[in-house]
Formats: structure tokens, C-alpha cells, sequence
């Protein structure tokens, strides 16, 4: 099966520092794939770069296809096209996805509009505010009348982000990137969330790209991860053998730190 998202010798830099290295990743139709490592590991730069948002200072050299397309050095036209279609991103702070001054409806109501229009159908009035509400529904908000007419600031952090994965389930993308989606929610609300990203990528068939540097939140969601350090690929198989078995010291590292953490909590009771 051709891969839909194909990255191969990979560099980042800005300037003289190498952020990313030689990095290779690819993932199928509907497969799932974790990429973890350390806070400033390079997994948000590779992610950006896939997806073609990564700042003009930084250079990028390799090569990256996304659904087919070559991503290094598209032009915006191309990645316009690219974005909400072939992958969309889901990131840490779903602030940052949304627009404060806009009501949570309207916002989720662009994408599905786009995407109606896109597949050639009539985006009426009627059609957009059905699909919002099945979106809503989907992932999971209460009382959908107060959030469609609530601004973000007025909802949740966990409902924010239930925004946010909503609006890039209205693109009906080929790959969802989640970007540390649940490291800024509490515990109880990172594990519904978890559950739902789960829930819905089993459902679709999308494929994900899961970043985290969370072991345990990774074990959860995906079959294969891919671990960085320093912008270099250490290690990288199936979710059971890496965390059972690593082979690298810095998987171990990882590996104990997790257990210590789980360990520590369940001393605590927590
Ligand atoms: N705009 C930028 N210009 C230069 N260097 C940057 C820029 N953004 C990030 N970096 C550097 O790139 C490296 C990789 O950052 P990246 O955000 O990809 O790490 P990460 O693994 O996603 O970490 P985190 O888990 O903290 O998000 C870091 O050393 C970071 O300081």
C-alpha cells in the first residue's frame, strides 16, 4: 500500500543548529504511529514540516509526501490543498486553533462548508448546521445549543479541545495529527479525550500521527512508535516491543521514567 504520509532523509536546521536529522517515517492508510521523545526533541518541528508550517527561518531538506504530493518546497497553493484534506493538525493548545472572537459554531461551521463545497456538495444553511450538530455529537459536547453559541474562552480546556478535534474531523482528512493534544488537560479530562481520539480514528479510518512525550498516552493509542532524540531517530517498532524491550538507553530511560511516574502515583493513591 503506497504510504500517505512518506518522509525520507529528513533535515531541519535553523540556521547552523540541526533540529531534525536524517529522520524517516512513513505511515499507511490508516495506521497509527506515536513519535516520542524528550521536550524539544524535534517532534513538533517534524509534524510542522509535514504539513508544511514550519517558519521561513527554518530549512528543511529530504523529502516529505504527503497523499502523493511532494510537501519540501510546495508552494502555498499546493499545501492549501493539501492542509484539512490529506492531514489536519490537532495541537496542544486548542487556543490556538481557534479564534477568540468568533462563536465555537461559526468556527466549526468554515471547515465543513469548505469541505461540502470541495466534494462538489451544496453547502445550504440547512446542510452546515446539520453536519456542525453531528460533529458536536461526535465528539462528545454537552449541551450543544450553549456551545455553539458560547465563544472559547466561555467553554473548558477539555472542551476546547473537543472544538478543535471537531474542526478537523469537518475536513475529513486522510491523516490526523495530533500534536501532545491532551498535555495541557488534567488527568481525568486527557484520558476521555484520549478515549474519543481513539474512538474516532477506529471509526473513520484515518490514519494518526500521535506526538507525545508521554509513554503510557502513547501505549494507549497507537501499534508503532518511532522514538527521537535530539532530532534523531533512536528506535522505532511496534508499541509492545519498544516499551517492553528498548534497545536503546535513551528508550530505557524513557521506559523507567514512566514506570517510576505510574509508580509514584499509585503510592500516592492518585
Ligand atoms: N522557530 C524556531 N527557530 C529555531 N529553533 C526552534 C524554533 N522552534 C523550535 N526550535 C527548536 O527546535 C528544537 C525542536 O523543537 P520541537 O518543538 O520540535 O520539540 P518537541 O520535541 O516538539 O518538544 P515539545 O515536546 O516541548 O513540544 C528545539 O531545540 C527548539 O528549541
Amino acid at each position: 500500500m503506497t504510504p500517505l504520509l512518506d518522509i525520507k532523509g529528513l533535515d531541519i536546521r535553523a540556521g547552523d543548529k540541526p533540529l531534525v536529522s536524517d529522520l524517516s517515517l512513513s505511515i499507511r492508510p490508516g495506521e497509527r504511529i506515536g513519535l516520542i521523545g524528550e521536550s524539544g526533541s524535534g517532534k513538533s518541528m517534524t509534524a510542522m514540516a509535514a504539513t508544511g508550517l514550519l517558519p521561513p527561518s527554518i530549512t528543511v531538506a529530504g523529502s516529505i509526501t504527503l497523499d502523493g504530493q511532494q510537501v519540501v518546497g510546495a508552494t502555498d497553493r499546493v499545501m492549501n490543498r493539501l492542509r484539512g484534506v490529506a492531514a489536519a493538525v490537532v495541537f496542544q493548545e486548542p487556543l490556538t486553533a481557534l479564534d477568540p472572537l468568533m462563536k465555537i459554531g461559526r468556527q466549526i461551521a468554515e471547515p465543513v462548508r469548505r469541505r461540502l463545497e470541495r466534494d462538489g456538495g451544496k453547502a445550504t444553511k440547512e446542510a452546515v448546521q446539520r453536519e456542525v450538530r453531528d460533529l458536536i455529537d461526535k465528539v462528545a459536547l454537552p449541551q450543544p445549543d450553549r456551545i455553539i453559541n458560547s465563544y472559547p474562552h466561555e467553554v473548558s480546556g477539555g472542551q476546547r479541545q473537543r472544538v478543535a478535534i471537531a474542526m478537523a474531523l469537518a475536513c475529513r482528512p486522510k491523516l490526523l495529527i495530533a500534536d501532545e493534544p491532551t498535555t495541557a488537560l488534567d488527568v481525568t479530562t486527557q484520558a476521555e479525550i484520549l478515549k474519543l481520539l481513539d474512538q474516532l480514528v477506529r471509526e473513520t479510518g484515518m490514519a494518526l500521527l500521535f506526538i507525545s512525550h508521554d509513554l503510557p498516552v502513547v501505549a494507549q493509542v497507537v501499534e508503532r512508535v518511532l522514538v527521537l532524540k535530539n532530532g534523531i531517530a533512536v528506535e522505532e517498532g511496534l508499541v509492545g516491543s519498544v516499551f517492553g524491550k528498548p534497545q536503546h538507553n535513551y528508550t530505557r530511560t524513557l521506559v523507567e521514567a514512566a514506570r517510576l511516574f505510574d509508580e509514584a502515583l499509585g503510592a500516592t493513591g492518585s
